[in-house]
């Protein structure tokens, strides 16, 4: 498990470009036949990655030890969607089929969850976010027919992009937790423009769907203090509560975004206009 302090926006608009990306960048997130974790003292989110491809993956107790408690999710929910091929995620011996770009909630004190692959040549990849929780809601499947894709931008602002909800209230009921996936549309390259703050909610972006050749360059800092973290494919940025967070891509690309804090209403946003942007 790695660790990352919380940050204050002072000492953030000093950073150069190595400390930035200590930081707010997780550069790997999907290991095979691993989990990789980063927890965040930034409302204590965990983020990271899941890929079992020759074998099962569990998070054992080893987790539990480090956030003091018997095992990982005692006290924790938990979110992933599946960028991968299609997988089997099993909670306490229910088995739930999770194909692509389908996602999975698991409730607070589910004692033994265990990943798999259905087929070795084509790995799932599930990005998770994971959250303190102080309720057990139930565990769900999460399928594409749930999800109620929104589109918004246009081609003209290089913006077009669907932004599909799978983790929110009107979908499954979550402590804190909201996540969704937004698509951007071929020749579009801005997302999250015009862009925003939430200050009673943190977030993380996981942009894939990137090739080699191509990049995001991620838009952090405060409005009037703007950074940017060059960001690679299967790569996710920490956002603080006071954060900017939008990008533009050399190429269209896909991105995973995840919330935890105050409140769970989407649109609750500090909109920033593009003229007021430093
Ligand atoms: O493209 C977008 O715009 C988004 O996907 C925005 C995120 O959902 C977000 O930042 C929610 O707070
Ligand atoms: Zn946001």
């Amino acid at each position: 498990m790695q660790v990352r302090q919380s940050i204050h926006s002072d000492h953030a608009k000093k950073l150069d470009t190595t400390e930035l990306r200590r930081e707010f960048l997780i550069e790997k997130i999907f290991e095979a036949d691993q989990y990789t974790m980063t927890y965040s003292h930034i409302d204590r989110i965990i983020v990271g990655g899941i890929m079992p491809v020759s074998k099962s993956v569990t998070i054992g107790t080893e987790v539990g030890k480090q956030l003091g408690v018997s095992y990982f999710l005692e006290r924790r929910e938990f979110g992933a969607i599946n960028i991968g091929g299609a997988g089997i995620i099993t909670v306490d011996g229910t088995r739930y089929e999770v194909g692509n770009e389908e996602a999975i909630y698991i409730g607070k004190g589910a004692k033994e969850v265990i990943f798999n692959s259905v087929d070795a040549a084509k790995p799932a990849k599930f990005y998770y976010n994971c959250a303190p929780a102080h309720m057990a809601y139930p565990t769900k499947l999460i399928t594409r027919a749930d999800v109620t894709p929104m589109t918004v931008g246009s081609p003209e602002t290089s913006n077009l992009r669907t932004i599909n909800k799978y983790l929110i209230p009107e979908v499954v009921e979550t402590c804190q937790l909201s996540m969704g996936l937004t698509k951007l549309a071929e020749g579009s390259l801005w997302n999250t423009m015009p862009t925003h703050t939430h200050e009673r909610r943190m977030e993380a972006y996981f942009y894939f769907n990137i090739d080699e050749e191509n990049a995001v360059f991620h838009m952090m800092g405060q409005p009037q203090e703007t950074r940017h973290i060059l960001v690679h494919n299967e790569q996710a940025v920490l956002s603080p509560s006071w954060s900017i967070h939008s990008g533009v891509g050399t190429k269209n690309y896909t991105f995973i975004w995840g919330m935890i804090g105050e409140n769970q209403t989407y649109d609750d946003m500090d909109h920033v206009k593009i003229k007021d942007i430093r």
